[in-house]
């Protein structure tokens, strides 16, 4: 009964522990009409220019610039897009931050998964970019890069480093800053927190919209937008 048992259950195992796990293709929507298609599906799938929703919102694209860590202007138009309920939140976050006489400024929003493969092969720390193998929440729509500003001011309100600092110093959590300036990273993480966003571990300045499971990735050119 046992050889029995064996010779019925033997093939099953080896079978299930020699069989490599199957490689998951990476979807990536590049066609402009399959993104018009997902969004007459589901309107929560549209990209959103984050100034037409809230147009006091500031932005510094600095991947429109030379000023970021590649070196070279990246995108040809200096906007920021995120889907629907993402830029919802963004709104409801900004309204709380300007009763406290706060703003947001965004650095990145909806990045073009082409951007993450050259990010990608050029960034001197690969911790600090995502792996084009599983692309980036950006990618999805689903991600955004920002800091606080003075409402009055408009100056940025100081953080532990500057944007995209690839130094130890940029972790959500690092703890050997001063005290002020972990209440004002904390502040913004707090405030993010509220409305659906969670910040990433290493990079204060990144925060990933919760669901962004639930959106593809998408290799769509501002200019089409
Ligand atoms: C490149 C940096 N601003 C960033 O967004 N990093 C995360 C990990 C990403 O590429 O998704
Ligand atoms: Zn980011």
């Amino acid at each position: 009964m046992k050889i029995l048992l064996l010779t019925l259950f033997f093939p099953i195992i080896t079978f299930a522990q020699g069989r490599p796990k199957p490689i998951q293709k990476l979807v990536v929507v590049s066609s402009y009409n399959q993104y018009l298609a997902s969004v007459k599906t589901n309107p929560n799938n549209e990209l959103v220019e984050i100034t037409k929703s809230i147009p006091d919102i500031k932005l510094d694209i600095r991947y429109a610039t030379n000023d970021n860590f590649m070196q070279q202007v990246m995108y040809n138009q200096a906007r920021a897009f995120a889907r629907k309920p993402v830029v919802e939140s963004l709104k409801r976050i900004q309204r709380d931050l300007n009763k406290k006489g706060y703003g947001l400024k965004i650095f990145d929003g909806y990045r073009p998964y082409a951007i993450t493969v050259a990010f990608y092969k050029k960034a001197s720390d690969k911790n600090f970019v995502a792996n084009p193998n599983k692309g980036s929440k950006h990618n999805r729509g689903c991600a955004v890069d920002l800091t606080l500003i003075n409402l009055k001011t408009g100056e940025e309100i100081a953080m532990p480093t500057s944007y995209d600092s690839f130094a130890a110093a940029a972790a959500a959590n690092y703890e050997n800053v001063s005290p002020e300036l972990k209440r004002n990273r904390n502040f913004l993480i707090t405030a993010m927190q509220k409305h659906g966003f969670k910040v990433l571990s290493n990079e204060w300045w990144h925060f990933d919209f919760n669901g962004w499971q639930n959106y593809n990735l998408m290799d769509i050119p501002f200019e089409k937008l």
